[in-house]
Order: C-alpha cells, then structure tokens, then sequence
C-alpha cells in the first residue's frame, strides 16, 4: 500500500538488465540488491525513475524532439491521421478531446496502440482493431517512434523479470499465458502551457496495465503523484532517466501491495511540454488475478476479483472520449 512517500527513488538497473536472460539471475548479488530496490519503490509509491536503463540519450530525446516538431505543424496536417473509432481509437487527437475525471484535458496526442487484425480476440478485441496511422511529417517519425517501442518492450519485459523476483516468484512469473505476448499503448503528448488552476493537462488517473515507461521533457516540471496523505508530489524531470511505474494490472496481480498510483500533469512552465509514454500490458485476453506465490505477503487473503485486461482497456477507451 503507497505510504506517505516524499519523493520518488531512483534506481540504477544495470545490475538486473546485465543478468536478466542468465537462468541463475536470482542467485546474483547484483541482482537482488536491484530486486529489493523495485519492492521498496513499488510497495511504497508506486513510482520509480530507472537509470542505467541502456536507452541511448540521443534516441530519448529524439523522439522528444520529432514529437515537438510533430505539434508545430499546423491542424490541417496533423489532422490528416485524425483518431477515429473506425481505426480502433488510434492517431491524433486535439487539445480537449480526452476527458479525465469529467474534464477535457489540456494536451493534445498521439495514441498508438499494438496492432489488432480483425477477428484477433474475437468480440472482446472488436474495438481496438485497427492498426497505427504514422504521419508522413515529420519525416522518419514512423521509423523512429518503432525503433524506440521495440526497445521499451525489450527493456519493460527486463524489468518485470526484477518484479516478478520482487513479488516472491519465479523471474519469468509474467511470461507465457500472462504477458508473454505483451499488448502495448504508446501516447505521444503535447502540453501547451496552462496559465489558470483550473487548466489539467492531464486528470489524475492510473495507467491500465503493468508497467509504465514514461519519457519526458528535461527541463519543466509537470508530473505529479499522489501519496497515502492526498499529497501531490513532484516526478522532475531526471535527465537521462525514464519514469516507471505501476498499473493497474500489477496491482491485481501482487494483490494490492504495488500500488497503480494516481498521478496527474500540469504544466504551468512557460514553455511547451512533450512526453512520450509507453505502456507496457499483459496479454490482451488474459485473465488477471493475485498471484498465489504473493498471497502470503498479504495474508492469505485475496483482495480482488480476476480481471480481463482487454475488456479493461476497452472500457476506459470508451469512456475516455466522452464527457
Ligand atoms: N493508456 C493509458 N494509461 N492512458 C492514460 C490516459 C489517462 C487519461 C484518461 N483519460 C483516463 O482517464 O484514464
Ligand atoms: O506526460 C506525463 O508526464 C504523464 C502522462 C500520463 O500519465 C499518461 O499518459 O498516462
Ligand atoms: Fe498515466
């Protein structure tokens, strides 16, 4: 459960990253002093900035910067891959379109989704078919953005190998029929500076899934989380780093000890803010429920119901767009 945390750890996982396709990982010093800073991070907000990540600095911020160049263009253009139900809710929505807790949000996206073909998951799939629709400006944007998910799926498969021993199990507890076919959601963002209170660039909510990898801006302060106490507390930027965390999937699965925790964005800085965030979720038609190898940290008892993460999913994406 999130304790009244004050501010957000951060971890150097290049011990965990260098072991994490080595059979004997959990017998490794290295390891395990990873591991237990993921379950400290986890269990207490949630949150956590991870270096050592092996993302090139370069790839970070040239996705933030091709994103910038991407908002600049004029509406007409980015308008030309419009999200649209009819393509599974994917592409680019305007400033105002989502809706967080009853409010348009001031920012504007991108949503990519994994590719879903027709038929895939049968009427449980039926509204995330489609595929992504990349802009044809700025040029190599499609070429970038895929290089840069095919590394956060690489790199967030690793570091749920260092939860999965955090939770007590085997390092591949979230492989096979759970997430061994992993989903995945990228939003591209772009938050115009918000002058009054009232203006969010983004609403307090928890991300959907497993885990979080969020990409942002290096010099403006915007993301903020909530703590046990109903503090908001400050993610700034850490240049270089990547800001993970948990969703609600692994809350699920470790019973409630890792908290999904709400977090909200607002940019109040006098300059245009990007983020680029991946998600990285379960399978799409799997069934979640605590894990047994967990219950015993919490007693025994299980705390919530199996949960299907597509009909979640599903049902946030339906209800995201309308006020
Ligand atoms: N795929 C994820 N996690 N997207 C996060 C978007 C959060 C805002 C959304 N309107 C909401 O209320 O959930
Ligand atoms: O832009 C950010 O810093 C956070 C965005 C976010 O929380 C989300 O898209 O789920
Ligand atoms: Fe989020």
């Amino acid at each position: 459960m999130a304790v009244n945390f004050s501010y957000i750890p951060i971890i150097d996982i290049s011990p965990l990253l260098a072991k994490s396709d080595d059979p004997k990982m959990a017998q490794d010093p290295g390891v395990l002093d990873v591991v237990a800073q993921l379950d400290k991070a986890c269990t207490q907000a949630g949150f956590f900035y991870v270096k050592g990540h092996g993302i090139p600095d370069t790839l970070l911020k040239g996705v933030r910067d091709i994103t910038r160049r991407f908002f600049e263009l004029p509406y007409e253009e980015k308008a030309k891959i419009k999200m649209t139900p009819a393509n599974g809710f994917r592409g680019y929505e305007k400033i105002g379109e989502n809706i967080t807790e009853g409010r348009p949000d001031m920012h504007e996206a991108i949503d990519c989704y994994r590719e879903v073909t027709k038929g895939m998951y049968g009427d449980l799939g039926k509204v995330m078919e489609g595929y992504n629709h990349w802009p044809q400006n700025p040029p190599k944007f499609k070429v970038l953005m895929e290089e840069y998910i095919s590394l956060c799926k690489d790199l967030a498969s690793k570091i749920m190998r260092g939860i999965a021993l955090a939770l007590g199990g085997s390092p591949y507890e979230f492989e096979g029929d759970r997430a061994g076919d992993p989903f995945w959601v990228m939003r591209i963002i772009g938050y115009p500076c918000v002058s009054t209170v009232n203006d969010i660039g983004c609403g307090a909510h928890t991300d959907y899934g497993l885990l979080t990898l969020l990409n942002q801006d290096d010099d403006i302060n915007a993301l903020q989380v909530k703590n046990l106490s109903g503090e908001w507390i400050s993610a700034p930027p850490v240049p270089g780093s990547l800001v993970c965390n948990i969703g609600d999937m692994l809350k699920i699965y470790s019973n409630g000890l890792y908290e999904s925790t709400l977090h909200r964005v607002i940019n109040n800085s006098s300059k245009y803010r990007v983020s680029v965030v991946y998600f990285y979720e379960t399978n799409f038609d799997t069934a979640v429920e605590p894990l047994d190898t967990y219950k015993t940290r919490t007693n025994g008892d299980k705390r919530f119901e199996r949960a299907v993460y597509g009909e979640h999913l599903v049902k946030k994406v339906l209800t995201n767009f309308v006020e």
